[in-house]
Formats: structure tokens, sequence, C-alpha cells
């Protein structure tokens, strides 16, 4: 009813448009297409204006600007790209002899990367680092690392792993021979604060790297890091490669343990030769500020306390504590002795190599023979607190069987932890005596 009345109520409007016929005459009748035409246009007119009021405001491109060309990158942010770029790139990556290698090392500004880089590029490869310089721990430090590396003829390409359109555009620059993949989330304990971190390195970014891996040709040959992490809470001693790895304590250890699986799909499909190095707790100069061994001395400096882990019934802690050195001359061992990748155009032509090797010292030390070992170097007395080790991702000991990267390798550790350590302390000290430095530290 009231809809009926309301319609009624809008007929009676008299000046609506059509709605009345009147008479007209011709003259009438032009004054009205006359006015008609200048109405339309007027109307025009604003149009017109209005649309070249929005073009002129409007930028010259308004689709998303394509990640492919370096202008558009650089708008999103991205500092690669364009011709100087690309020929630092080639710089770097050029080696010395015919002989030599062409290696991308990703992680190149974090511990290992950086000692690996500058022992490739000494021997005479060409070197191409990659880092996405996260804040994971001190960017100053990584940032040192790149000027020492710089310093060498290492460029370091600011980037991440998981950027497909980057690592395509190196390899297309570059036929990398090898790639040495050091780039990785890591710590034990700080999987719990920042799961996902792990996940996005260690997993998707391993991915990420292989895809591109497999389709470049020729195809490089893989050396990457997995950890000793990877025997959880396997108990038989010392760990052999042999032993089962199919109960990680902590999510950084199934995730390195994930990469291994990940490794011998890609090898399996694809042909890539793939060789995965377990590293047993590195430590050294240019070390990392997140373990034990290196916040300890600074704690130790300060006079601040430090907390030492007991496993249940006050058993000792340990770990088989490896030196930089012999890691990385365990790295260029795998690098030198890994054969040809088999795939070409992303297909297998025929099978290819896949490894795994512990790198460790085979000589576990307990948590408070290390603390008393920096005690005596630094000549500070430390103020030690025991505690139960939490249940954290920590592990109570690890001790590796290293025959096999014996064999393969030529792999043999020389470095005891006492002589390690006075290497690391005069590095310390040597990095953050000056007033700056500690600042920043
Ligand atoms: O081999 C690996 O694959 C891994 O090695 C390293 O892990 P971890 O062996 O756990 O080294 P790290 O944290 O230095 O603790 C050393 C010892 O100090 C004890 N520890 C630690 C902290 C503390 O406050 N107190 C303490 O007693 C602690 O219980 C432990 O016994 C790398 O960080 C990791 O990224 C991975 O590479």
């Amino acid at each position: 009813m009231s809809q009926l009345k309301t319609a009624s109520h809008i007929d009676n409007i008299p000046s609506t448009p059509g709605k009345f016929k009147t008479e007209k005459s011709p003259y009438i009748h032009r004054l009205r297409i006359h006015s008609t035409l200048s109405k339309l246009t007027l109307w025009s007119s604003f149009f017109l204006v209005f649309i070249l009021f929005f073009f002129l405001l409007s930028p010259p491109n308004s689709s998303p600007p394509s990640p492919s060309s370096p202008s558009s990158r650089r708008a999103l942010g991205d500092s690669w790209g364009g011709p100087d770029w690309e020929k630092r790139v080639s710089k770097s990556a050029r080696r010395n002899s015919a002989s030599g290698f062409t290696v991308l090392v990703t992680g190149a500004a974090g511990f290992v990367g950086t000692h690996v880089s500058l022992a490739l590029k000494r021997r005479g490869d060409g070197v191409l680092g990659l880092d996405n310089f996260n804040h994971y721990y001190d960017p100053n430090l990584k940032r040192a690392r790149q000027k020492l590396l710089d310093r060498a003829g290492v460029f370091v390409v600011e980037g991440d792993i998981n950027d497909a359109a980057l690592l395509h555009k190196l390899f297309d620059v570059v036929p990398f021979t090898h790639v040495m993949h050091l780039a990785a989330q890591a710590g034990v304990r700080y999987a719990m604060q920042n799961p996902s971190s792990y996940v996005h390195s260690n997993i998707a970014g391993f991915v990420n790297l292989l895809e591109v891996c497999k389709s470049a040709n020729p195809q490089p040959a893989i050396v990457w890091a997995s950890s000793s992490s990877v025997y959880g809470i396997n108990s038989k001693v010392p760990f052999s490669e042999k032993d089962r790895t199919d109960q990680p304590a902590s999510l950084y250890a199934a995730t390195k343990k994930a990469g291994e699986e990940i490794a011998h799909t890609y090898n399996h499909i694809y042909g890539l030769s793939i060789t995965g190095l377990r590293f047993f707790t590195v430590y050294g100069p240019w070390g990392r500020p997140d373990m034990a061994y290196f916040f300890f001395t600074k704690d130790i400096l300060k006079g601040k306390q430090i907390t030492i882990f007991e496993a249940p019934g006050l058993g000792t802690v340990a770990r088989d504590f490896t030196y930089i050195d012999d890691i990385v001359k365990g790295c260029l061992g795998a690098l030198d002795t890994a054969k040809k990748s088999t795939g070409s155009g992303g297909k297998k032509k025929g099978s290819a190599q896949l490894r795994i090797f512990n790198l460790g010292n085979t000589s576990p030390v307990p948590v408070s023979e290390l603390v008393s070992i920096l005690e005596k170097l630094l000549k500070v007395k430390a103020k030690r607190k025991m505690l139960p080790m939490p249940r954290n991702g920590d592990v109570k000991f690890t001790h590796a069987n290293i025959s096999l990267a014996h064999r393969e390798l030529g792999y043999r550790p020389t470095t005891d932890l006492e002589t390690g350590l006075r290497k690391f302390v005069r590095w310390y000290l040597d990095f953050y005596s000056g007033s700056k430095k500690k600042s920043a530290w």
C-alpha cells in the first residue's frame, strides 16, 4: 500500500521531463536545438578537462612495476641490477686460471661464508658472495666481514636466496661451476622464538636455490651446510653418517634434516651433484655472537654472570668444538672432490653424486672446561651459574666420527680447543678494542 502511495506522489511532480507535452514553434525548436548543443559542448569540455587533469596527475605507468627491469626493481627497494652491478658481479666471479672454479657463496657475510670465500679467492677461484645481511645478530659485524671480502676482491651481492629473479640473473651473468651454500637461519635455541625464519631460510630458501640450480646450464655442483644437530637425541657415539637422524631435538635440526631429504630429491630427479656437510659447533675469529664461546667471552670481560648448562643428574654437557680453519679445509675438500651435475635444461641425464660428511674435531670438551680455557686466556675469573639444561633444543653432547671425511675429502682437523680459542680471543680483543667499535657492540 505505502509503496503505491509513494509512486503516485512521484507521478505528480510536474517538472519531470517528458511528462508534459506542449505545442512547439519552429523558432522555439531551433532555440532548443541550439541550447542543447551548447550544453553538450559545455559538458564535453568539462569532461575533457576532467580527463586531462587526471592524466596529468597520474604517473606515466601506473601498472605494478615488473621486477625484471633494474629501474623498477630499485623502485621496489632492491639494490641489484644494471650494467655497473653486472660488471662487479663478473669481475668478482672471474677465476685466475682455466682450471679454477667459479663459485657462488651464499651467506658470504656470515662466519663460515667469509672464511670460505677468502680461502677460495686466495687460491685463485672466482668467488661471488650473496647475503641478505639480516639482523639475527649484530649487522655491523657482517658489514665488517663484507669490507674484508671487498678488500680481497669478493663482491657480496645483497639479496635473499628466496629471490628467484635475483638468482636467475646471477646465473645469467656467471656460469657458476659450484655453489657453496652457507646461507641459513642458524642457532638451536632461537628456533623457539622465531620458528618461521627457519622454514623461510633453511627450507623455502634452499628449495628456491635448488630450483634455480636445476635449470641452470651448466648445472653447478652444490656443497651445503647441514649440521651436527641432525643426530638429535642419538646416544650412540661417536656420531657416524650411518647413524639414525630421525630424532631432531630442535626445529633448527629438523629443518637441516629436511634439507638433507630435499637434497636427495633434487639429486634423484634432476641429476644435481650435492654434498652436505654436518658442521660440529664451529668457532673462531669473526665468529657468531649468538654462540656460547662468543657471548661467554663478552660477559666474562664485563664481569657478568654466565649460565652453564648441566645435563640431568649433574651430567656433563659437551661439544665437539671445531675450529674454523679446519672447517674451511673440509669445505674446500668437498668442493675439490665434487663431481659435475649430470642434468641439463632441467632434465637428468644420468645418476649424480650425493654425499654427506661429518666435519667435527673428534674430541668433545665439556662446556665448563671451555669456560676454564677462556678464564685463562682472558685472565678474568668467570661468574659461573650452573643450571639444568632447559628443554629448548639443546642436546647433551656431540662427537663426530670423521673417518668418511678423512677418506673421501682428506679432512684432518689439527686445531685443539685451547689453540683455537687463543686465536679467537686475540681477534675479539683487537676487533672490539677501538672506542667506536665498542659502542657499536
Ligand atoms: O653443531 C651445530 O650444528 C650447531 O652448533 C652450534 O650449536 P651449539 O652446539 O648448541 O652451540 P652453542 O649455542 O654455542 O652452545 C655450545 C654449548 O654451550 C652450552 N650453553 C649455551 C648457552 C648458555 O647460555 N649456556 C650453555 O651452557 C650449550 O648447551 C652447548 O652445549 C650452532 O649455534 C648451531 O647453529 C649449529 O651450527
